[in-house]
Parts: structure tokens; C-alpha cells; sequence
């Protein structure tokens, strides 16, 4: 199967219990919840994405012919020592990661983490996964290592999703005109929840991808 890469960037996980990793960014094309165009946000199931997920014009970004293809790409942007890390995201990448993929990166040397947004059931193999549900999308990835729920959301309470079998629940405050003020709520509620830790957008907080 062929690949579609909106970017390809070797950076540090911003957020969630790997905050700080350095990471090589796989950033699929292509969303199940929302079209990526501006025209389409207020109608789209997730509205407040902070993402341009459109095409394979970015840094890195291109069509991969197959798995050796883009596992090779993604080496190349390694830098050498450590463990080798890299973050799936999107855009929705569950759309397009495959058994071959995850396969052809553990053959590379990689760890995989996955950035979701829980509608399509993870394959297996994946090293860390990261659940992020969105309003009312039918949550169908139930378990995984981390829940990072973006706060607040109307139609998604923490409270619907602290029972699921997660290591670790966070609370993530929605980047956009009321970030201040979704940060503050964010606080309180990982105050009076300690179920819930807080993830911050560090990579914003630094200015990196
Ligand atoms: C762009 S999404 C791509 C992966 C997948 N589609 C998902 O939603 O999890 C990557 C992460 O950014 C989070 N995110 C997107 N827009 C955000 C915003 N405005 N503020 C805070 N987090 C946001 C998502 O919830 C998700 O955890
Ligand atoms: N540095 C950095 N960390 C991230 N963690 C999740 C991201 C994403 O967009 O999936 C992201 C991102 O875009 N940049
Ligand atoms: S599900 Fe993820 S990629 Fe899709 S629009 Fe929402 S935040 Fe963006
Ligand atoms: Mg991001």
C-alpha cells in the first residue's frame, strides 16, 4: 500500500507522559473528522483542530510508494543513538498505518507511538498509544497507555472516560481564543480529579514543531 505524508520532522514530543522525547513526526494526510478546510470546521464533528492536515506539500511530506519507502525516510531523519522514537500522528493516521508499516519501523529500529482520535481500533504492535476523543465520535479504541482528552469539549466530559483502561489520563487545555481560560479550568479540575494529570503544548510554550 502506498503512503500519503503531510510532513516528516524530527522534533521533541510536546505533549502527554512523553513530553520531551525526541521524536522523528510522522504526520499522515487526511482526517475522518474533519476536511481540514477552513470552510468546513463549524460543521465538522472536531472543530477546534490546530493542525493543517491537507496534502503532501510539507517539510518531509511526499506519496511513499510502500512501507520500505517511508520507513526509510523516517530513519534518514534520526539522528543516530538513543532509542529510536517516532510519533504517528495526523491528521488521522489509523486511516493508513498497517501491519507492514509498523513492522518495516520495528525493522528500522523504532519505537511507535500513535497519536488518535479513538474512532478506528488500533493494530497491533504499537509501543505507545495515545487516545484523544473528539465530541460525540463513537469511541471504538476503549484502551491504550494514554487518554489525553482536550478540555474543554461540550459533548465529552472527563467524566465519560475516566473508567476506560488507560495508564494515564490527561487533560489538555484547547489551544485557540480561550486558551488562558480552558488552561485555568484545566488546573481546577486536575485539582479536584487527581485522577487527571495536566499535558501542555510544550512545543508551542518553546516555539518548535
Ligand atoms: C492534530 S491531532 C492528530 C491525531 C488525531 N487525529 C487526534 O485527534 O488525536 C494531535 C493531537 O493534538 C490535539 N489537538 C488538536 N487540536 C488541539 C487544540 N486546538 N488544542 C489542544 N490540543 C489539540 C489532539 O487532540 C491530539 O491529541
Ligand atoms: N512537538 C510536537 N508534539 C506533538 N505531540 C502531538 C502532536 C501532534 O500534532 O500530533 C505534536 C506536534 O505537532 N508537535
Ligand atoms: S481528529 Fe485530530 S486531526 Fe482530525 S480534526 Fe480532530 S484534532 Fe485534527
Ligand atoms: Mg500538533
Amino acid at each position: 500500500m502506498s503512503y500519503a505524508v503531510k510532513e516528516l520532522f524530527y522534533t521533541l514530543q510536546g505533549e502527554g507522559a512523553q513530553a520531551g522525547r525526541p521524536a522523528v513526526f510522522l504526520r499522515f494526510a487526511g482526517c475522518n473528522l474533519w476536511s481540514g478546510l477552513e470552510r468546513d470546521r463549524a460543521d465538522a464533528v472536531c472543530t477546534f483542530c490546530d493542525t493543517d492536515f491537507i496534502g503532501v506539500d510539507g517539510p518531509g511530506g511526499g506519496k511513499f510508494a510502500d512501507a520500505e519507502a517511508l520507513a526509510a525516510a523516517v530513519a534518514k531523519a534520526w539522528p543516530g543513538g538513543g532509542r529510536p522514537y517516532v510519533v504517528c500522528t495526523g491528521g488521522e493516521p489509523l486511516l493508513q498505518l498497517d501491519a507492514a508499516l509498523i513492522e518495516t519501523l520495528h525493522d528500522e529500529g523504532f519505537e511507535i507511538g500513535v497519536e488518535t482520535n479513538g474512532t478506528l481500533a488500533a493494530p497491533g504492535g504499537v509501543d505507545w498509544l495515545c487516545v484523544s476523543p473528539k465530541s460525540t465520535a463513537p469511541l471504538v479504541q476503549t484502551s491504550g497507555n494514554e487518554l489525553k482528552l482536550v478540555y474543554r469539549q461540550k459533548d465529552a466530559p472527563p467524566e465519560a472516560f475516566e473508567d476506560l483502561a488507560f495508564d494515564f489520563f490527561f487533560l489538555q487545555p484547547m489551544d485557540g481564543p480561550s486558551r488562558a481560560a480552558e488552561t485555568a479550568a484545566a488546573v481546577e479540575y486536575c485539582r479536584r480529579h487527581p485522577q487527571w494529570r495536566l499535558s501542555l503544548q510544550t512545543h508551542k510554550i518553546v516555539g518548535i514543531p
